[in-house]
């Protein structure tokens, strides 16, 4: 069943510049979607747009429809009943998912005691749980910090302990693993395909790395300037692109994948 339906989507500055033009995709439920594109492709507004979090000032036409919810035009309540709920988002820094000046437990509690009325030791137990569950050691010290008082790959952690507190039907990652050390990269990579293959998730993952896209997702979307160039299986995206743009871009991530082997084999 279709989870979310993108269809006509267009994005305009407010000086009118098409950002986002005439963009449509679909995602079913527990399907892995990659959306791939250099700097600027607009994957990022995108994702905004599917939660209905684009900037004041820009124009949304089209249409994006979220496990039944049409997000555009939609007003502020009937959006917030949808995020989380139906979908949640892992931004690429995690210092602008948390809030600096509550404890990081307090930031799980929240959104797990809305999903499930929970409180007091039971709602203090799951909290450690979903802490230990993204294999945070020490859970109970992690969730007594504060943001800054745990390093970058733990907060992206959090963060996405936080969106998965809410079991959504469908996450949201935007570089989720961009801002990390490169040996840091790698666990969160394989944590959130783990977490979201056990739940059965659906993921929208967008990357400027067609390599880490293909580690996560079934199906790739490439975008260039706001549109969508080609769409297909990652093993079909890779072994055959269409596009020359595609080519350049499977060819560069394989560039990377050999520098990165002849280093490992040195
Ligand atoms: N608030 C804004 N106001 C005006 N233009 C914007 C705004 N945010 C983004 N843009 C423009 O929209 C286009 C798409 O941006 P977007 O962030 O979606 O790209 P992206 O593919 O996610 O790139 P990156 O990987 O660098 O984040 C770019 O040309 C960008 O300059």
């Amino acid at each position: 069943m279709t989870l979310l339906d993108v269809s006509g989507l267009s994005v305009r500055a407010a000086d009118g510049r098409p950002l986002v033009a005439d963009l449509s995709f679909s995602v079913a439920g527990g399907e892995r979607l990659g959306v791939i594109g250099e700097s600027g492709s607009g994957k990022s507004l995108t994702t905004l747009a599917v939660l209905g979090l684009l900037p004041a000032g820009m124009t949304v036409t089209g249409s994006v429809v979220l496990a039944g919810t049409e997000i555009v035009g939609a007003p502020e309540k009937r959006l917030t009943a949808v995020r989380g709920r139906d979908a949640a988002v892992v931004f690429q820094e995690p210092l602008t998912a948390l809030d600096p000046l509550m404890r990081v437990g307090r930031q799980i509690a929240g959104p797990l005691a809305r999903r499930t009325g929970w409180k007091g030791s039971r709602l203090r137990r799951a909290t450690f749980d979903a802490l230990a569950q993204v294999r945070l050691p020490e859970p109970e010290r992690i969730a007594s910090a504060f943001p800054h008082e745990i390093s970058g790959g733990q907060r992206q952690r959090v963060a996405l302990a936080a969106a998965l507190a809410c079991e959504p039907a469908l996450l949201i990652a935007d570089e989720p693993t961009t801002a990390l050390d490169v040996s840091v990269q790698a666990e969160m990579l394989d944590l959130i395909d783990t977490l979201v293959r056990e739940r059965e998730m659906a993921v929208l993952f967008v990357s400027h790395d067609l390599a880490v896209v293909a580690k996560v997702t079934d199906r790739v979307l490439v975008m260039k300037d706001g549109r969508a160039v080609e769409e297909g299986g990652v093993q079909d995206i890779v072994g055959a692109p269409r596009e020359q743009y595609t080519r350049d871009l499977v060819a560069s991530a394989r560039t990377l994948e050999s520098a990165l082997d002849l280093r490992s084999t040195q």
